[in-house]
């Protein structure tokens, strides 16, 4: 997204609003022109009737130009904004995850919702005031000249070397304001760590340090913000005081020129009117070039974020599927970070059946999840392929590929919102009747029914208000709920207890007839009944079979399955 291409598609609306404002500049040129007049037709004793009619028809027509031109500027302003925004949280739910990966999400908040709003009053408001007040500036000079061009060019040599000056401390407002807004948005990011990770600061007494950390962040934003208001306190004082030097020539050199008789004393106070009339436009005018400016450092970051990596640059037709095994990882190769950084999984080939139960073990950091990952296409492989029911997910558009998984993550993430919004959230038109379905298989019947308000109660951040193994098989009922092909569960037993385990061994065993299921466990004794088990140690398939194949063959699963085997029998 380019900013300034989404203001140009509001055009119409800024030019009709700049409009009015011009009309209401020509309005209030003209006050001074009939009360000029009235005052003749007083001094003449000519009736006042139409003077003072078209002074009050000028004054109520120059309210309603300014409000017109308030609302139409302010309406083309939130609609900026409203775009601005809609096209960066497009592009930051169909980011790249690795580039997502890198952002820091404080500094994404700041500028959706702060520089954004910056960016729409320097768009709309600066832009229209730099017209209008430009308008005012241009007419009184042409006015003046009219009058006197040699006074003229003196007050344009003083007004002029002000301006030069006003014009290049708005340029150091520009760059004071981006420090200023980088450092607000580390404060942002500061303050989001604290709330994301609220029990661990308390658990870990950490409340005094992170109030320290955050305090100097606000600290690094209170002083770059007050560089921004000095630089822009010297804008108004750097014009007035040109306008006072302007002042004391034009007085002094005009005085010298009636004293001459090489001017009229009426056209000397004519002029020094007019140069009064042009300095507050003037003033406005560099005051809004200096909030213009703040607002291009927000337009900057904008733009910035919203030339985010994308994940699928245009969708492919979705592809025919094939008979045949319902995932091949084929020689995949990936690494989190380029080579020559060593690659997280290594020449993985293996196949998975279109229906049973599929188990990968392995130790912690084998690249378990990474595999799962790869096959939502969450990440790319370096090298080699993965292969959805016979096609290439790489040729897939990404909704088939993700339509055909459901993923049940290691930490569930529930949403804030009823239960029935987590149940439904990738399915949300379904109907009760599968919804029952599927909370039966999960085993949530029971828990379902002694919530307050059913399937209607509401759950805090995170699913907050069930226990952890509820909301995994909240997790797990969702997943069911989008009848997937595949069903991947990433450690999806950890929170159970040995009932609730059992209960769900069932449901897997159920399910898996109907599609290929693949989980991850640590916990040995739920996939002791896998049709087939893949043993994977550093990022490397080291072997396949069955608990009984695998106990005989491999040194590491015999190793893993003796260590927990025994322990879970110590346990019951
Ligand atoms: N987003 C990431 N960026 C960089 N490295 C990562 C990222 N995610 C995982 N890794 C690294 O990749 C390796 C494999 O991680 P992965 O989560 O796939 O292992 P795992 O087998 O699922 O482990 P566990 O059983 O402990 O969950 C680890 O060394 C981990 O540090």
């Amino acid at each position: 997204m380019n900013v300034w291409e989404t203001a140009k598609a509001h055009r119409p609306l800024l030019i009709a609003g700049i409009t009015l404002g011009l009309l209401g500049a020509v309005a209030s040129l003209a006050q001074p022109l009939l009360i000029g007049e009235l005052i003749g037709a007083v001094a003449k004793d000519s009736p006042l009737f139409w003077p003072i009619a078209s002074i009050v028809a000028l004054f109520c027509a120059d309210a309603v130009l300014a409000a017109a031109h308030a609302y139409a500027i302010g309406r083309a302003g939130e609609n900026i904004v409203f775009d601005m925004r809609r096209t960066l949280v497009g592009r930051l739910l169909r980011a790249d995850m690795a580039a997502f990966g890198r952002l820091d999400h404080g500094d994404v908040f700041t500028r959706v919702v702060t520089d954004t709003s910056i960016a729409r009053v320097s768009l709309s408001q600066s832009l229209a005031q730099i017209v209008t007040s430009g308008f005012m500036v241009v007419g009184g000079i042409a006015a003046m000249a009219w009058i006197d061009w040699p006074l003229l060019l003196l007050s344009l040599g003083c007004l002029g070397a002000a301006s030069v000056v006003s014009l290049l401390l708005a340029r150091r407002v520009r760059q004071a304001s981006l420090v200023n807004r980088e450092d607000t948005s580390s404060f942002g990011s500061g303050v989001q760590r604290v709330m994301g990770g609220m029990s661990t600061v308390k658990t870990s007494r950490a409340e005094a340090r992170e109030d320290a950390r955050i305090t100097a962040l606000a600290g690094r934003a209170r002083r770059s913000g007050i560089r921004v208001s000095a630089i822009s306190a010297m804008l108004t004082p750097a014009m007035n005081v040109g306008t006072q030097v302007c002042l004391a020539a034009v007085v002094g050199w005009g005085m010298s020129r009636v004293a001459t008789g090489a001017m009229e004393l009426s056209a000397l106070t004519a002029f020094v009117m007019y140069l009064f009339y042009l300095v507050a436009p003037l003033v406005m005018l560099f005051l809004a070039i200096g909030e213009f400016q703040q607002g291009r450092a927000a337009i900057d970051r904008v733009t910035e974020l919203s030339h985010l990596e994308q994940e699928e640059a245009v969708a492919p037709p979705p592809a025919e599927l094939l008979p045949g095994p319902a995932v091949r990882f084929d020689g995949v190769t990936f690494g989190y970070a380029p080579p020559p950084a060593a690659p997280v999984v290594e020449d993985v080939s293996f196949s998975v059946p279109p229906h049973g139960l599929t188990a990968i073990v392995g130790p912690s950091g084998a690249g378990k999840t990474t595999l799962f990952q790869l096959l939502e296409r969450l990440h790319r492989p370096g090298e080699g392929s993965v292969h959805l029911r016979g096609v290439d997910i790489a040729t897939m558009p990404l909704d088939q590929v993700r339509g055909l998984i459901g993923y049940v993550e290691q930490e569930s993430a529930l949403i804030r919102g009823t239960v029935r919004e987590n149940l439904t959230y990738a399915d949300p038109d379904a109907d009760d009747g599968a919804i029952a379905h599927v909370v039966r298989l999960a085993g949530l019947t029971d828990v379902l029914a002694g919530l307050p308000q059913g399937l209607d109660t509401p759950l805090g951040e995170r699913g907050a208000g069930l226990s952890g193994g509820q909301r995994q098989r909240l997790a797990i009922a969702r997943t069911l709920l989008q009848r997937p092909q595949v069903i991947l569960l990433d450690e999806a037993t950890a929170h159970l207890d040995s009932e609730a385990e059992a209960a769900l061994r069932d449901t897997i065993a159920t399910v898996s007839q109907e599609c290929a299921v693949i989980a991850i466990a640590h916990r040995l004794s739920t996939v002791v009944d896998a049709d087939r088990i893949i043993v994977l140690e550093a990022g490397r398939v080291r072997a396949t079979g069955t608990h009984h194949e695998l106990l005989d063959s491999d040194e590491l699963y015999r190793r893993i399955a003796s260590r927990q085997l025994l322990t879970e029998g110590a346990a019951r």
